[in-house]
């Protein structure tokens, strides 16, 4: 089998958006920006589409969420030459040969993130040309169904945060993430609202509900010090990206200080990187994401180096190239899952441009044992209401 073309498509969204809001979600880019919408750089209305076809007929689909027009142009400029007339079950030389020739500027962010989607649809053309799930070629079913977190619990008001809360127990999930609204510059009275918010949330859910904690990068290191102490009497499960993504030693340290897992690793790129944060003893739970790592054959190596470490991965976003992962490998306990709704940071765009996600149950999700490849197909049903870039 040969790959004939790489087609690739961005899908920028121009439907209804949830206005923004103060104090919705830390984030990296708190610590400068004093004033508007300080999410403006972290929400994803846009998408990147690969559909690669082969000769045999079996067109195989990948997707990319970050820079979706720059991702685009590396793949139609750089990658696309290198896969086609090419054979897809050679993907470890294929991701390679995408990796080395690109080096130079590649190896991590937006051009890890291009390799990510190509690499993605190359896995769902041989889930499809052997008729397998791809779950089913990279270790099988491990569990019987995937236990799933609800992850939103953005920072509102907190009668609202406790009625999402309850939405999620009333739905069966047993684990849940919310987002901190404050951070550094907030001085005390920001961290006596985020100490609220958390008790807030507890107040609904209980002691027996795993609670799991969102900094998004919006920390300092001092700042995540003197929080910790405070933090610990309501038992988060983890607390997750305190600080920049590149301040490997930051996470070693406050990994050290505190009875809380420190969780990180989804601006985290390769083999190389994850190895650097497992050496260092950097998380506790690592949490990389398909398309954006290297895509399903970086995942996979991972996957076995976390699972050397006794490190649990549980990758960022759920979503069917981490779902398929997450199902064959006995390190990976748990998925992300983003309630659909309205469009508002962007994470749920999702739902509104792929067909095939399972619907969770209980807090369980499933994958199909007779759906080839990654069960994914674009859905039309939206076409409209995205800018469609060719
Ligand atoms: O789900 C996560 O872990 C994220 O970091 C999502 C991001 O959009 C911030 O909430
Ligand atoms: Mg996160």
């Amino acid at each position: 089998m040969k790959i004939t073309r790489v087609r690739t498509r961005v899908f920028e969204w121009k439907g209804h958006t949830v206005p923004a809001q103060p104090h919705f979600c830390s984030n990296a880019m708190d610590e400068l920006w004093d004033r508007g919408d300080s999410m403006g750089t972290f929400r994803f209305h846009g998408w990147t589409t690969v559909e690669i076809e082969t000769d045999s007929g079996i067109v195989g689909l990948g997707n990319v969420a970050l820079a979706p027009r720059i991702a685009k142009a590396i793949i139609d400029q750089y990658l696309a030459p290198l896969v086609i007339g090419q054979d897809p079950f050679d993907y470890e030389y294929l991701w390679q040969r995408m990796y080395r020739s690109t080096h130079a500027w590649g190896r991590k962010g937006i051009g890890m993130a291009a390799i990510s989607g190509v690499d993605i649809a190359i896995w769902d053309i041989m889930g499809k040309a052997v008729g397998k799930p791809v779950f089913k070629l990279l270790g099988g079913r491990t569990k019987e169904k995937i236990p799933c977190y609800a992850s939103k619990l953005y920072r509102t008001d907190l009668k609202s945060m406790q009625e999402e809360a309850q939405s999620y127990l009333d739905q069966g999930f047993t684990a849940m993430k919310m987002r901190f609204g404050y951070g550094p510059k907030d001085g005390p009275a920001g961290m006596r609202e985020n100490l609220n918010s958390v008790a807030a949330v507890r107040e609904v859910i209980g002691d027996d509900i795993d609670l799991m904690l969102e900094c998004y990068m919006g920390w300092n290191l001092e700042y995540t010090k003197r929080m910790l102490p405070k933090l610990e009497r309501f038992e988060p499960r983890w607390l997750e990206e305190p600080v920049l993504a590149d301040d490997i030693d930051g996470y070693a340290e406050l990994n050290r200080l505190t009875s809380i897992p420190i969780s990180g690793g989804e601006h985290e790129f390769t083999s190389y990187g994850f190895r650097q944060l497992l050496e260092k003893r950097a998380v506790s739970v690592i949490q990389y994401d398909t398309n954006r790592v290297g895509g399903i054959t970086a995942a996979h190596k991972i996957n076995a180096i976390a699972e050397s470490f006794s490190v649990p991965v549980i990758p960022h976003a759920g979503q069917m190239h981490n779902y398929h992962l997450t199902m064959s490998t006995l390190a990976s306990p748990m998925s992300e899952f983003f309630p659909v709704h309205d469009v508002e940071i962007g994470n749920e765009l999702f739902y509104y441009l792929f067909e095939g996600d399972p619907e969770p149950v209980n807090g369980f999700l499933d994958l199909d044992d007779d759906t080839p490849g990654l069960g994914l197909t674009l859905n039309e049903t939206y076409f409209d209401q995205f800018h469609i870039i060719e």
